[in-house]
């Protein structure tokens, strides 16, 4: 009997050049570590993204040299950013030309496990649409999923999560706390830490405890 042969995602994943990210995630670190915290979370959701059997490929959007660098040594494949295009012009441009279906993932997931993003994806499947995970508050997405052949069409930013449904897509209400747990702010940090963060943010976190 044939089993189920779980979809080759194209996973896009934006970063910011380390020096101007995570601006409300200031003082949750010594300045002088704060671009090490940007980039080992980055790592981190990288990781898990990559250790997602059903993700074919991992495509990160980025200007920054030392991001390109770290992130392609893990098995990325990094394309330049479109400077001041914005994070939704990143987005469409990472998933041109994807030869399968494409989930777009936030950069600032440290806690994220591959169980949990396996199982989003399933269900973006079984969804056979557009279809979105909101963050932990409900306000923001840190998931957007699209089949083959169906642009993407990302509103990430403020207020995304209500933006994504009005633009026709289907919200994934499962649990996956390590995935809808993104970090903004210290408090987040604080919460991602609880939850378990990867190796890479872990290690920060420690340097400066
Ligand atoms: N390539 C690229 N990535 C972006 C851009 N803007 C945001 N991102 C990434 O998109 C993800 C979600 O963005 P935010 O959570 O708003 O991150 P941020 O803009 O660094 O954070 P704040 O300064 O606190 O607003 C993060 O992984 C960012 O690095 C952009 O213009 N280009
Ligand atoms: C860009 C986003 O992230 P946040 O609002 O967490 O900055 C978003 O949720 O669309």
């Amino acid at each position: 009997m044939l089993s189920h042969r779980p979809a080759s995602w194209v996973a896009v994943v934006p970063v910011k050049p380390l020096r101007s990210a995570k601006t409300r995630l200031r003082g949750a670190v010594p300045a002088a570590v704060h671009p090490d915290l940007v980039l080992a979370m980055a790592r981190d959701t990288v990781a898990a993204v990559l250790a997602c059997r059903s993700v074919a490929r991992v495509v990160v959007v980025c200007d920054d040299p030392a991001v390109r660098a770290e992130l392609t040594r893990l098995g990325a494949t990094c394309v330049p950013d479109t400077p001041a295009a914005g994070l939704n012009a990143a987005l469409a441009f990472g998933a041109r030309g994807a030869d399968g279906p494409v989930v777009a993932l936030t950069a600032d997931l440290p806690a994220l496990r591959a169980t949990d993003l396996e199982s989003a994806l399933a269900a973006a499947e079984r969804a056979g649409r557009r279809a979105f995970v909101p963050d932990q508050e409900g306000s923001g997405t840190v998931l957007l999923a699209t089949p083959p052949g169906v642009p993407l069409a990302p509103h990430f930013g403020p207020g995304s999560a209500a933006a994504h449904l009005r633009s026709g897509a289907t919200r994934l209400d499962g649990t996956w706390p390590s995935l809808r747990r993104d970090v903004d702010t210290a408090a987040d940090l604080d919460a991602a830490t609880s939850l378990g963060v990867g190796a890479h943010t872990g290690q920060v976190i420690c340097t400066v405890a």
